[in-house]
């Protein structure tokens, strides 16, 4: 059952239109990829879904209830968003970037339990070792890791209000080495496989097929596919909305990365 339904967004900016009549549901326990080219309006329209935008027209319905509809402080029960290249202008350390997710929704919790959300978070990250250091010191991948971090004691913390929840993180891996793509995905899709919809903004497009239950392709704009990966990537696609082609005449199993042979790689 969806959590989310997205219908009809458009979002037009002195002139330009970002994102065009872009439908969309995001199903509980399901990970949805959003991918395309650069400007394709992939992070516009996470903004439209989280709410960080307001859409010229359509609607973002979470559970029946449009996003106005729904006060701020449960809407960040219900969600939680991990955006690009996150700055802080004080000098947190790891662990109080952390604990920053848990602001407006982990009053609820008590002292211990804050501790347990903040160093499981910092555990599934991988960045528990790192939880004393000042956050700019870190590398970029490692503040990447914090700030999933940060995301995941929110949700954790909004758990306690709302069951349904979404995940939103765009483009999460932007800057991590290979092991750490995989088990941040990997997070990911536990989060899902434990009931909440998570949407994912990815480039790798390997990575989208291994990891997406449903993808959705955006070009210009809009969303011009959307559906299992296997069921919707073919050489026309690819070559019109990524100007890529492929080299297999024909695609592999769902599930099974198909550009390079990444099947036999795990994070260990
Ligand atoms: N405030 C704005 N005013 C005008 N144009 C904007 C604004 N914000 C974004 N854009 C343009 O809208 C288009 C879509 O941007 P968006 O960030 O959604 O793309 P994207 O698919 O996430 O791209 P990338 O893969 O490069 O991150 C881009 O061409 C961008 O330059």
């Amino acid at each position: 059952m969806a959590i989310l339904e997205a219908d009809g967004l458009s979002f037009s900016v002195r002139g330009s239109t970002l994102v065009r009549g872009a439908s969309l549901a995001l199903e509980e326990g399901a990970t949805t990829i959003v991918v395309g080219p650069n400007g394709a309006g992939k992070s516009t329209l996470l903004k439209l879904l989280t709410g960080e935008l307001a859409p010229s027209q359509g609607t973002v319905r979470m559970d029946g209830a449009t996003l106005p509809q729904i006060p701020a402080w449960e809407l960040a029960c219900r969600r939680a968003v991990m955006v690009q290249n996150q700055r802080l202008a004080f000098p947190f350390s790891v662990y109080e970037v952390a604990r920053l997710g848990l602001e407006g929704v982990g009053r609820a919790q008590s002292r211990g339990r804050k501790a347990e959300i903040i160093a499981q978070a910092l555990e599934i990250a991988g960045v528990i070792g790192l939880a004393g250091r000042q956050y700019q010191t870190l590398s970029g991948g490692e503040q990447q890791r914090v700030q999933f971090a940060r995301a995941l004691c929110q949700l954790e913390a909004g758990r306690s209000v709302a069951q349904r929840q979404i995940l939103f993180l765009d483009e999460p891996i932007a800057s991590l080495d290979l092991c750490h793509q995989l088990s941040l995905l990997d997070a990911a899709r536990s989060i899902a496989a434990q009931g909440a919809a998570v949407l994912v903004v990815l480039h790798d497009l390997n990575l989208a097929v291994t990891y997406a239950d449903r993808l959705v392709v955006m070009h210009e704009g809009s969303i011009v596919a959307q559906g299992e990966p296997a069921t919707i990537l073919d050489d026309n696609l690819l070559r019109g909305v990524f100007r890529v082609s492929l080299s297999f005449s024909r695609l592999p199993p769902a599930g099974q990365p198909f550009l390079l042979p990444q099947q036999h790689l795990s994070a260990i």
